[in-house]
């Protein structure tokens, strides 16, 4: 997966063959020398989601250490990837009275804690059981990692940023370059459907995806999409409608068993790899995130990001939207504000 982030090193049969060294069949020759290490915490561990993304993580040559946090399961899940051949240690934390020391000192901290929805729900019906695992979530990391780079992908991510934000301020620890809703997985799914549509390969197809991550707050700006792609409005409309409710295909092909679960992963994964890029000096490394902003109305707002060893570099802004992109985001303000407020309420209470 990480091919599409990093350029595999490509070994050919004619070194194996001169070469007194062994062929290795393993994952290690798919990455590219690392410089540095990193402790990367993962909170929701053991779940649909934390499973696959600690896998992945797993395999990552940046990450030295893998702490696994959930509220169960996550000795067996801990001695299982422990297993793989690859560098990281990975140690599993079970419980909240060890999720000081889970979180202690890392680097980036990624969090898929909380329920899913079921069909016939909205991510906001999420909100009552989702928004205390976040809060804290978030406390304990102020207390131990309060440098540490934070994704967040419990939903709803409109509100559950703006719980961990007010949360880290409350303890004085706030750095707004360093909290992240992680909503990558609505510009996979623009790249994969507009990939489909125009018969391209989706590793060369980029659609920024601005706004929030729930139904209408979900911009695709598929005007500014790499390569340049064009659709009649009527196809425009379809593929913006089937962006924005891409989460919901999902929830009901599931049929009660959650929701995205495989491509959060990869998504989750993408975007920890590109803060982990930035954190060991890659220059030029972007990504949207929802995250603190001045760009618009709405206090939190999703758009591409410079990233660098803080956190956010450069907030990448707005660019040009045309007319219909400007209605997208007019409907979208309204909804994200209501979520905002939804969440800032409930951490000051
Ligand atoms: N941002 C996105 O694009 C995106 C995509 C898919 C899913 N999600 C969200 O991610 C969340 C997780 O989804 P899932 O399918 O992995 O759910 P899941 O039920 O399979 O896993 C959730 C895990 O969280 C754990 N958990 C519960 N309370 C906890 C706590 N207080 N501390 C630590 N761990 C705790 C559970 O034990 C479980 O292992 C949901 O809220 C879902 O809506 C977000
Ligand atoms: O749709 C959901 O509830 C999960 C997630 O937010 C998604 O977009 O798949």
């Amino acid at each position: 997966m990480f091919s599409r982030i990093v350029r595999p090193t490509v070994v050919s049969a004619r070194n194996f063959s001169t070469s007194k060294q062994k062929p290795q069949n393993n994952l290690h020759n798919f990455f590219p020398p690392v410089k540095n290490n990193y402790k990367v915490a993962v909170c929701g561990a053991s779940g649909g989601i934390g499973q696959p993304l600690s896998l992945l993580l797993k395999i990552n040559p940046l990450v030295t250490e893998l702490s696994l946090y959930d509220i169960v399961h996550t000795p067996g899940v801990a001695a299982d990837l422990s297993h793989i051949e690859t560098i990281a240690k990975v140690k599993g934390y079970n419980g909240p009275e060890n999720l000081v020391t889970a979180l202690r000192n890392a680097d980036v901290i990624i969090i898929p804690a909380g329920v899913p929805r079921k069909p016939g729900m909205t991510r906001d019906d999420l909100f009552n059981t989702n928004a205390g695992i976040v809060r804290d979530l978030a406390k304990a990391a102020a207390e131990a990692a309060p440098k540490a780079l934070i994704g967040i992908i419990t939903n709803p991510v409109n509100s559950a940023v703006p719980i961990a934000c007010e949360v880290l301020k409350k303890a004085g620890k706030l750095d707004p370059k360093r909290v992240f809703g992680i909503s990558t997985l609505d510009i996979v799914r623009a790249n994969t459907f507009v990939a489909e549509a125009k018969g391209l390969n989706p590793k060369d197809v980029n659609v920024p995806v601005i706004g929030g991550h729930s139904g209408v707050t979900i911009i695709p700006l598929i005007s500014r999409a790499t390569p340049s792609v064009s659709f009649p409005a009527d196809q425009l409309k379809a593929l913006t409608t089937r962006i924005q409710e891409a989460g919901t295909e999902v929830v009901k092909a599931k049929a009660g068993a959650g929701s995205a679960t495989l491509s959060m992963a990869y998504a989750g994964a993408r975007f920890a790899n590109s803060l982990l890029r930035a954190l060991n000096g890659e220059a030029n490394v972007i990504e949207p995130a929802y995250v603190i902003s001045d760009v618009t109305e709405a206090p939190y707002f999703s758009t591409p990001l410079v990233l660098g060893k803080n956190g956010i570099e450069k907030n990448l802004g707005l660019g040009t939207l045309n007319d219909f992109e400007q209605e997208l985001l007019k409907a979208a303000i309204p909804e994200l504000k209501k979520n905002i407020e939804a969440g800032v309420k409930f951490a000051n209470q």
